[in-house]
C-alpha cells in the first residue's frame, strides 16, 4: 500500500524510533512504578507468559477481594450516549443533580437532538447548582467487556413515552423544580471548562484541572484553549462524531504526549540541562520518546490491519475495506493535524503512527460504564412503603412515563486502562472486572472470583464465557486472536474437524504494508 502521507516519509528515523518495541527492562520498571502509583498490592506484571505480558498474584488473593483499581491512560464517553447522561469528562461520575439529569436528557429529545448535535446536547451544561457530594446505591454493576468505539451504540431512542410540557422540563433543568427523595441522591455541582467551551464540564476544579493539563488545553474549542485553530478543531471533532469516536480518544493520546514533551523540554530548560531555548522547532526525539512510553507501551498494530472484517464485508473485499478504514483515518488525522500541529512533535502526526494509537485502543480498550443514579433513584421511589410510595409516585410517574425505556440508561464510553489491559483472557477465568456500591466513576475495578495463588496468572474474560466454543473464537476474533486458554484447547478437541482451526493469531495476520 502506497504511503498517503507526507510526513510517513519526512520522519521515517523518528518513527522506527517510537515504533521500537521498549526494552523488557523499561517495561518492567514503567508497570513498577505504575502499581505502586495505584496503590496496589500482590500484583506483578510479567512479560514472558505464553501470550506475551500477563499479571500475576504476588500474594493469595479471596474470592470477591479487589485486586486492582486501575485508572485510566485516556477515555471518552460515546457521542451518542452525551444525550442520555451528563458526567464529569475526566472521572465520568454523573454530575449536576437528578432533575436537570432527568430534565436534560427529557428536553433534548423533545427538540429531537440528535447524537451527533453537540451544540444543542449542550444548551444546558452550565446551568445547575446541584449537592456537594457523590452517593452510592447498593447496586453491583458487572462493569463492561469489548468496545469497538462505535458512535452509534448506546442510543436513547425511547421505544414508547409520554412527552411533558417543555415549562416543566425547563423548572427541573433549572432547580426550580424539585423531585420528591431527590436530596438522598446528591450528586457533584457541574463545574464549567476552564477554557470557556461547552462540551467539557467536570464534578470539581481539580478534574477540570488535571483534564485541562492532561490533554484538554489543546483539544478545547472554547476562547482560552491553545489550540491552533478552534474552527479547525471544531471540523475534526464534527468528522469523529459523525464517523468513528475512537479518533477523539486518538486526539487525546496525541494531545497528551505534546503536553508531556512540553512539560519535559521545559524542566530541563529550567534546571540548564539543554542549553537551547524552550522552542519548537526540531524534534528532541529522546525528549518525545520518553513523553511517548504509555503508548510505546501499549500499541502493537495499525487500526487498518487488525480491525476485524465486519459481517457484511466478504472476504474478497477485505484490501478495499482495510484501504477504507486507512483513508479514514488519513482525513481525521489532516482535520486534528490542522488543530493542533506542533513542528517539534511532527512524527506524532504521521499516519504510521495515528495507525498504531488507533490500533492500540482497538485491540485493548474496555467498555466504559459507569451505572446511572437516575435508575437507582426510580428504583428507591418504588421500594417506599405506602402511602410514601403513592405519593411521590403522584409526581415522579410522569418522569418515568416520559423516559420510558431509558430511565436507566448508563454512562456509555470507551477506555484504555495501561495496567488492566496486560491481562490476558481466559473463558474460564479467575477474576472479573466489576463495580461495587462504591465504584462510581469511569476507573476500572478488578475483582477476584475465586480464590488465587500466589505465583497464578490473574485472567478476566474480555467475552460472556458461557458461549459455546464457536461463538466465543467469533467474539474473540474482535480482538485480534484465538483463545489458546485451557477450556478452548480443551474443547477444540471435542469439534468436529471441520470447525478447528490452526493456531494462528486470526485471518487479520496478514499485514497491508504501506
Ligand atoms: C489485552 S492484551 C493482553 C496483554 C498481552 N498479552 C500483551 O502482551 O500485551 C490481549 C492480547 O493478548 C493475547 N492473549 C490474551 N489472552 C489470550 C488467550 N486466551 N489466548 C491467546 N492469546 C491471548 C492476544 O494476543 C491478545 O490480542
Amino acid at each position: 500500500m502506497e504511503s498517503i502521507c507526507p510526513i510517513d516519509q519526512r520522519c521515517t528515523s523518528q518513527i522506527s524510533a517510537l515504533l521500537r518495541p521498549t526494552s523488557p527492562p523499561e517495561v518492567q520498571e514503567y508497570f513498577e512504578q505504575l502499581i505502586s502509583k495505584r496503590g496496589c498490592r500482590g500484583i506483578k506484571v510479567k512479560q514472558d507468559g505464553e501470550f506475551g505480558k500477563g499479571i500475576y498474584a504476588e500474594l493469595d488473593f479471596g474470592e470477591e477481594e479487589l485486586i486492582l483499581k486501575d485508572q485510566m491512560l485516556a477515555g471518552a464517553q460515546h457521542t451518542s450516549n452525551k444525550i442520555d447522561c451528563l458526567v464529569c469528562s475526566h472521572c465520568f461520575q454523573f454530575i449536576g443533580s437528578m432533575e436537570l439529569q432527568i430534565g436534560r436528557k427529557l428536553y433534548l429529545r423533545s427538540l429531537g437532538v440528535s447524537s451527533n448535535n453537540q451544540c444543542s446536547i449542550e444548551m444546558f451544561s452550565h446551568t445547575t447548582e446541584g449537592c456537594s457530594d457523590t452517593d452510592s446505591s447498593d447496586e453491583e454493576e458487572n462493569f463492561y467487556m469489548k468496545d469497538h468505539g462505535s458512535s452509534q451504540s448506546g442510543a436513547s431512542c425511547s421505544s414508547k413515552s409520554s412527552p411533558l410540557p417543555k415549562e416543566v422540563l425547563e423548572s427541573l433543568i433549572n432547580g426550580n423544580l424539585v423531585l420528591p427523595y431527590s436530596n438522598k441522591f446528591p450528586l457533584p455541582s457541574v463545574v464549567s471548562c476552564p477554557g470557556g467551551c461547552e462540551e467539557a464540564h467536570y464534578c470539581s476544579k481539580s478534574c477540570a484541572e488535571a483534564d485541562w493539563q492532561l490533554f484538554h488545553s489543546l483539544l478545547c474549542t472554547g476562547e482560552k484553549s491553545d489550540t491552533l485553530s478552534r474552527e479547525a478543531l471544531s471540523k475534526f471533532i464534527q468528522h469523529a462524531n459523525e464517523t468513528n469516536d475512537i479518533f477523539l480518544l486518538a486526539a487525546k493520546a496525541i494531545s497528551s504526549t505534546i503536553l508531556r514533551y512540553r512539560k519535559l523540554k521545559a524542566t530541563l530548560s529550567k534546571e540548564g540541562q539543554k542549553t537551547e531555548p524552550y522552542t519548537f522547532s526540531s524534534c528532541d526525539v529522546s525528549l518525545l520518546l520518553e513523553a511517548w512510553k504509555p503508548i510505546s507501551i501499549g500499541h502493537k498494530r495499525r487500526w487498518w490491519d487488525c480491525i476485524a472484517l465486519p459481517d457484511d464485508v466478504d472476504d474478497s473485499d477485505e484490501a478495499t475495506f482495510r484501504m477504507q478504514i486507512r483513508e479514514l483515518a488519513f482525513t481525521s488525522l489532516q482535520l486534528l493535524k490542522e488543530a493542533i500541529f506542533e513542528k517539534e512533535c511532527e512524527p506524532l502526526f504521521s499516519l504510521e503512527i495515528y495507525g498504531h494509537i488507533i490500533g492500540m485502543f482497538e485491540l485493548n480498550n474496555l467498555d466504559l460504564v459507569v451505572a446511572s443514579p437516575v435508575e437507582d433513584y426510580f428504583l428507591y421511589v418504588d421500594d417506599l412503603p405506602s402511602p410514601e410510595k403513592e405519593e411521590a409516585e403522584k409526581i415522579t410517574q410522569a418522569y418515568l412515563n416520559a423516559l420510558g425505556d431509558d430511565y436507566s440508561v448508563c454512562c456509555q464510553g470507551t477506555a484504555f486502562f495501561p495496567l488492566q489491559s496486560c491481562m490476558n483472557h481466559s473463558c474460564c477465568p479467575n477474576a472479573k472486572a466489576f463495580k461495587r456500591e462504591e465504584d462510581r466513576d469511569g476507573q476500572a475495578t478488578i475483582i477476584a472470583i475465586r480464590p488465587i495463588c500466589k505465583g497464578e496468572e490473574i485472567t478476566i474474560s474480555y467475552i460472556d464465557e458461557d458461549l459455546p466454543f464457536e461463538e466465543r473464537q467469533a467474539l474473540l476474533a474482535d480482538y485480534g486472536f484465538r483463545c489458546r486458554c485451557a477450556k478452548c484447547l480443551e474443547e477444540e478437541q471435542c469439534q468436529p474437524h471441520s470447525l478447528r482451526v490452526p493456531h494462528r493469531e486470526t485471518r487479520h495476520d496478514s499485514k497491508l504494508e504501506l
